[in-house]
């Protein structure tokens, strides 16, 4: 059937009872949180395809108590066995329940149901019975054929009853009871006919300032804008009469999708209370949304009294026990609200990132950010989904990447010109480019890390020496030169350059215009460092000009000079692919597979130079930063201690996989050895003390006994140690939000090799790592895979046995890179 030209043949505007001239709510402001109630395992529940078994129950009933709800409404006990039996778990399994919780059970004005739900919660501490019966004229006419009194007297007569058995109970258990009455349907009925059936109702109640009746104003189906919700909410609360023994909650339904407006607008109009479920669950089109409603007030400086810092396992329980994914867009809690794809978003976050810092170093901590609300660290997601890479990105976003990850800041004129080899990746595949992609490429054209020897031009070692003219006074710049001379990789074969200039650069460049034949001049340069103390860096950008092409080059090394030199070569290797040295050929096959097998070659040359020399050529190592933490604290140890050296680097792989990766550790293996060594420590010595105050032959079995079970226990904890735990150094798991809720596990195992100091081998640090990453609570395995991997000590410690933690960090990165790979 198409849609009606003219709807007004078909549906009737939403008109309320009642006129409001002198509202006053859109003059309010929202200054503190409402109660909450979760009503996830009712409204949530009945509305599902297959509601919650009592497990699932259990496992959201937990969530809920733990993020700090205080009024959970735990069923309607009087529909099925699975709902009754969960009301009396929830009152019977110690420790399940806190006693600030109010459990809340619903019941329709029925006298055998209501009956019925008073059993389910005998012996509870606190608890709310819920009644509800509809109370407007088109449930009136055509669902109950009842008459405005007639309703009135269903309603009265229910109270009644509910209040002789909430007395019975309360006598029996010493049960505290609150009431809430819903009329339902409430913003279709005459308000003034709401107002008058809930006075009836509280008259028959009796509440108290201590505990308030709760009158229940739901928007069973959502007819109106929410205006015409807070005009009839501000009404009720005018009218019902002894405000302060009532509680006034909303329980919007989203039918227009506009549940949190209407929640916020009837809150600002005197509502105490909002009633609704996690991420918006409920019937049809759900019930208001939760995390909504409380992280609104949290942007706004409002403590909501709910926590959701750790939002991907609230997602992850919320989805597993209701079998429904949260929106990519869901507010707060979908996989791409923090996430800028656009390049206009990316540069002001980008922008908007370092603002913020400068700001947090002057001790300004105000959030204050283009295109993000919160800080998505508050709910405990990382900032690299912040800014994701496709056709859309601009160079911003591509620079922010870089520089969280590798710390380099790129000059603006070197965004635009990587760019433009991101953009190209990218509009080839049409889709998004992963971040580990990005900085791979811009690695590989820069020629950094492990791609340091893999550029036509590679720095093996150098000096440089100044002539200041003039004799004894300070030379003019005129007269100050400096000469380089040092050995560069050529296509892998090593050759000797020197040249004369101003400054290191000019210097190099004069050597490589006269041995290879290169016409290049330096159009800018810049440098800054990256990390703090005895881990800084310098990190260099040049940009050369061969007369009609410009070429950007990059370097990072501890000596500043080093990393000009590094960067001028890392773009005169680009040079060279456009053949402008004329003594530097092309490669040809052959030869690029000569360069690679010579690169290799380099390398094993490099590690026997450094053995010799005593140092590592300066083209072979440039580890990306570490974790601050690392960076702030310098670890000093014997270097020729092993077994120093092997705890200090234990100690690292804890501190980096639980801050740089994400992984929480489990101690379980530890709790499993603490539990037992009391256990053994608590008999063993129990029984001992007790054999002093009684007569040998009396005791002597007692004490065999006690003898028996400390030795086995002590031979368990043995075993356990050397079987179970045995190298391991740490277990961790991590969720990650990939579309879907991931779980990566991961186990590493270290060890010495060799165990101790041997004139052949020289002593590496050893890890066995374990990984394991599934989907679908643990059900789908994505990838699982083992790996091992050694570092030599000396790579790891200098010669005054300072760690380096910047070289660990990488060696590390590296190796669980090579098991997460799915
Ligand atoms: C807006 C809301 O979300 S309200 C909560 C809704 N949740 C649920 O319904 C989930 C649980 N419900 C159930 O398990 C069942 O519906 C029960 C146990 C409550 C009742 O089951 P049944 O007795 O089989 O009745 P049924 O489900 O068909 O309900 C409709 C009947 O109840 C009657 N009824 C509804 N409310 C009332 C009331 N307050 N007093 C008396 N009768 C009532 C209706 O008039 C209808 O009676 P009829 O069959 O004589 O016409
Ligand atoms: C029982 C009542 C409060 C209800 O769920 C509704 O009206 O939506």
């Amino acid at each position: 059937m198409p849609m009606l030209q003219d709807p007004s043949l078909k549906y009737k505007k939403f008109q309320p009872s009642i006129k409001l001239d002198d509202r006053t709510w859109p003059s309010n402001s929202l200054e503190k949180s409402p109660i909450w109630l979760s009503t996830d395992l009712r409204d949530g529940n009945q509305s599902l395809a297959n509601p919650m078994s009592i497990e699932a129950k259990t496992r959201f009933w937990k969530m809920l108590v733990k993020i700090g709800v205080k009024q959970i409404e735990a069923a309607f006990p009087a529909a099925s066995d699975t709902d009754f039996n969960f009301v009396r778990s929830v009152i019977e399994t110690p420790g399940l329940t806190p006693d600030d919780v109010w459990v809340q059970v619903l019941t329709p004005a029925r006298s055998d149901l209501i009956k019925r739900s008073f059993e389910s919660i005998a012996g509870a501490k606190r608890a709310v019975i819920h009644m509800y019966n509809a109370t407007s004229p088109l449930f009136r006419d055509v669902v109950f054929r009842n008459s405005k009194e007639e309703t009135i007297k269903l309603a009265k007569e229910h109270t009644e009853l509910v209040r002789t058995l909430a007395d019975e109970y309360s006598d029996k258990y010493g049960t505290i009871f609150a009431y809430e009455y819903s009329p339902e349907t409430f913003t279709q009925t005459e308000t003034q006919f709401a107002v008058e059936i809930c006075k009836v109702v509280k008259s028959i109640w009796k509440p108290s300032a201590e505990v308030p009746i709760i009158f229940n104003l739901p928007a069973t189906v959502e007819v109106g804008t929410p205006n015409t919700y807070a005009d009839q909410i501000e009404y009720f609360c005018r009218h019902i009469g002894e405000r302060e023994k009532v509680h006034v909650s909303l329980h919007p339904h989203n039918d227009r999708g506009s549940g949190v407006a209407a929640a916020e607008l009837g809150q600002l109009a005197g509502a105490d209370r909002v009633e609704g479920c996690v991420f918006g669950n409920g019937e049809r089109t759900g019930n208001v949304d939760l995390v909504t409603l409380a992280m609104n007030l949290y942007s706004q400086g409002i403590n909501p009294g709910l926590k959701f810092d750790d939002m991907l396992s609230v997602i992850d329980t919320v989805s597993q026990c209701t079998g429904l994914p949260v929106h990519p867009r869901h507010p707060y809690a979908g996989e791409l609200v923090f996430t800028a794809f656009s390049g206009s978003h990316q540069d002001a976050i980008k922008k908007g990132f370092e603002a913020q810092q400068r700001r947090a170093d002057g001790g300004d901590n105000i959030w204050s950010m283009p295109y993000l609300p919160i800080d998505p660290a508050d709910i405990g997601c990382s900032y690299e989904a912040v800014i994701r890479v496709n056709s859309q990105s601009g160079k911003g976003g591509i620079a922010y990447l870089v520089k969280q990850i590798l710390g380099m800041d790129l000059p603006r004129r070197m965004q635009v010109s990587f760019y433009q080899v991101i953009q190209q990746a990218s509009d080839k595949t049409g889709t998004e480019i992963g971040v580990d992609d990005i900085i791979d490429t811009f690695k590989r054209q820069y020629y950094l890390e492990e791609f340091s020897t893999k550029g036509r031009l590679a720095l093996r070692n150098f000096s440089l020496e100044d002539s200041r003219g003039g004799g004894e006074s300070t030379p003019s710049d005129a007269e100050y030169t400096r000469t380089f001379k040092g050995r560069i990789a050529v296509d892998g074969e090593s050759r000797t350059v020197d040249g004369v200039g101003n400054g290191a650069i000019t210097a190099m460049l004069d050597g490589l215009k006269k041995q290879l034949g290169a016409q290049l001049s330096v159009k800018s340069y810049e440098e800054h460092a990256i990390g703090r103390g005895s881990y800084v860096q310098a990190a260099s950008y040049v940009n050369l000009s061969d007369g009609t092409k410009d070429y950007w080059g990059v370097g990072i090394d501890p000596d500043a000079a080093a990393s000009g030199l590094k960067a001028v070569l890392s773009a005169a290797s680009q040079a060279c692919q456009d053949n402008v040295f004329p003594q530097v050929q092309p490669l040809t096959t052959a030869d690029a597979i000569k360069t690679a097998a010579a690169g290799v070659v380099d390398n094993l040359k490099g590690g026997v130079n450094a053995a010799v020399n005593g140092h590592m050529s300066v083209n072979e190592k440039a580890p990306t930063p570490p974790p601050k933490e690392d960076e702030d604290e310098k670890i000093v140890i014997n270097p020729l201690d092993l077994t120093a050296a092997k705890l200090t680097c234990d100690d690292a792989v804890k501190r980096i996989l639980t801050t740089s990766h994400g992984y929480k550790q489990s101690y379980r293996h530890t709790d499993v050895q603490l539990v037992v060594g009391w256990i053994a420590c608590i008999i063993g010595g129990g029984v001992c003390a007790w054999s002093y105050t009684v007569p040998f032959e009396e005791s002597k079995e007692a004490v065999g006994v006690a003898v028996s079970i400390y030795t086995i226990l002590s031979a368990l904890l043995w075993l356990h140690a050397k079987l179970v735990i045995s190298n391991k150094v740490f277990t961790g798991r991590r969720k990650t939000l990939q579309g879907r809720i991931e779980t990566s596990s991961v186990q590493i195992r270290s060890t010495t090799i060799p165990a101790s100091h041997s004139a052949n081998t020289c002593p590496k640090y050893e890890i066995k790592l374990s990984y394991r990453r599934t989907a679908n609570g643990g059900k789908s395995l994505i990838n699982a895979k083992k790996s091992l991997s050694s570092i030599p000590y000396p790579d790891l410690f200098d010669s005054a046995g300072v760690f380096q933690a910047r070289y660990f960090w990488n060696f590390l990165n590296k190796s669980t890179r090579e098991v997460d790979d799915a």
